[in-house]
């Protein structure tokens, strides 16, 4: 590693990476558990997280509801909220203080899609320290869907397995590509955390 020019004291991380991900870390059955938490009552066509105008179709087309904190949900809250809090100790050391908002169930039909953004922004948004994907759906079940991430000029696609855990840090770009036939379903998490410093 090079030397800091006239470093302030403060340790480097040579162990930051852009995305971490855990392959086979929900089973199939905690998948069906989960994918019964979808509440068809609530459900909601996705906005823009950080605005009040809405939805906005060119960016983002998906359907979405939100895991409440309640017993028979706790459970997930605790194996998300574990494992981020391990994987930010490996890899990134942010100060988290909790869940910002609660767990957003996803499904993409045919045509849905969420193009590039970050999940960091303006205004409450900036709490967001690690954004957590979870992939409910197995890689057959859906063509198209891939969850991308922009690394320098390339997007750089994740394992589609059923189960896969997916942390990234809310700043980085990504992007659900445009599902062309099937049903993909998600679960994202955000962890957050006082202001960056
Ligand atoms: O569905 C996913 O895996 C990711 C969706 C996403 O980027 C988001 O909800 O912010
Ligand atoms: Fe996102």
């Amino acid at each position: 590693m090079n030397p800091i020019v006239f470093p302030f004291n403060q340790p480097t991380r040579p162990n930051f990476s852009e995305i971490v991900y855990y392959e086979g870390f929900f089973t199939a059955s905690d998948i069906e558990r989960i994918k019964s938490m979808w509440d068809s009552e609530n459900e909601e066509k996705a906005t823009l997280s950080g605005t009040k105008e809405g939805t906005d179709d060119t960016l983002r087309k998906t359907k979405v509801t939100f895991v409440k904190e309640q017993p028979d949900s706790i459970w997930l809250y605790h194996r998300l909220g574990e494992l981020g809090i391990r994987c930010n100790h490996e890899r990134y050391g942010y100060d988290l203080l909790g869940f910002h908002h609660e767990l957003q169930l996803a499904r993409y039909g045919v045509g849905d899609f969420f193009d590039w953004h970050m999940d960091f922004g303006a205004g409450e948004i900036s709490h967001r320290k690690l954004s957590i994907s979870v992939q409910l759906s197995g890689s057959e079940e859906y063509e198209g869907g891939d969850l991308q991430f922009m690394i320098n000029q390339n997007a750089v696609s994740v394992p589609r397995t059923k189960g896969t855990v997916v942390i990234f840090p809310s700043f980085i770009l990504h992007r659900v590509t445009p599902i062309t036939q099937g049903l993909r379903q998600s679960v994202v998490a955000w962890l957050a955390g006082p202001p960056y410093r």
